[in-house]
């Protein structure tokens, strides 16, 4: 069978990624599509594609068609145009940022609206983005399990920066719409890469030569 028969039996399903600007969602869906991250925010306008084919446990392969949504979408005429007929949705927000939260219940009623008519429900999956931001956390995490309970919703935490969990949350959403059960070995598996950034030392630590300052500024654990 050739290359492209085989991916003509992939199945297709369409992620929206929606929530607040700023709260991360380009760069939720740049990690995820092309494993990198950019410090510079730059606002998204409309929206931007990703597609992305992965392959779930009994060698399914299945292509993510990424929708990331400008948050200044929010009340604008295109809405609900965009997420209708959406198979799973991520729900972003900043847990440093507690009005992202707060503004959850608008982005949440304003996807239930657009699919009132859709016979696709999608599956939606409570994202709390920025984990790296730990100690500046406003959003605890009792108030976001509730919003999951209350709302039916997946939860997941995540960091674009460092890619905690990133693939880890498209996968069960993905896996979840399938019909697909992820085993514990799976879901740690894909969970995390963790780099840590050198913070420079003191100056009054002593000298570290050129040399070695150089070589050591990512350390990546996996
Ligand atoms: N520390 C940290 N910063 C992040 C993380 N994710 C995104 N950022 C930063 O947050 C800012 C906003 O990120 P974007 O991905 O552009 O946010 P967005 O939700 O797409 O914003 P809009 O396009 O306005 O909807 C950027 O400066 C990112 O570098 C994260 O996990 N940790």
């Amino acid at each position: 069978m050739s290359d492209s028969e085989e991916e003509s039996q992939d199945r297709q399903l369409k992620f929206v990624v929606i929530g607040d600007g700023a709260s991360g969602k380009t760069s939720l869906a740049t990690r995820f599509a092309q494993e990198a991250f950019g410090k510079q925010y730059k606002q998204t306008i409309g929206l931007d594609f990703f597609l992305k084919r992965i392959t779930l446990p009994g060698n399914l392969n299945v292509t993510l068609q990424v929708w990331d949504i400008g948050g200044q979408s929010l009340g604008g005429k295109m809405l609900d145009k965009y997420v209708y007929g959406a198979h799973g949705v991520l729900l972003v927000y900043d847990i440093t940022n507690y009005q992202s939260f707060e503004n959850l219940e608008d982005w949440f009623g304003m996807l239930k609206k657009a699919n009132e008519e859709s016979q696709v429900q999608p599956l939606v999956c409570l994202v709390g983005n920025k984990i790296d931001l730990e100690h500046m956390r406003t959003v605890k995490s009792d108030k976001h399990q509730r919003f999951c309970q209350e709302n039916g919703l997946i939860s997941q935490f995540v960091s674009a920066k460092t890619g905690d969990s990133v693939f880890l949350c498209f996968q069960r959403v993905a896996a979840e719409i399938l019909g697909v059960k992820l085993n514990k070995a799976e879901m740690e598996q894909s969970q995390m890469i963790v780099k840590a950034e050198l913070v420079n030392y003191p100056q009054d630590e002593g000298p570290i030569s050129q040399d070695t300052a150089q070589r050591s500024k990512i350390c990546s654990i996996q």
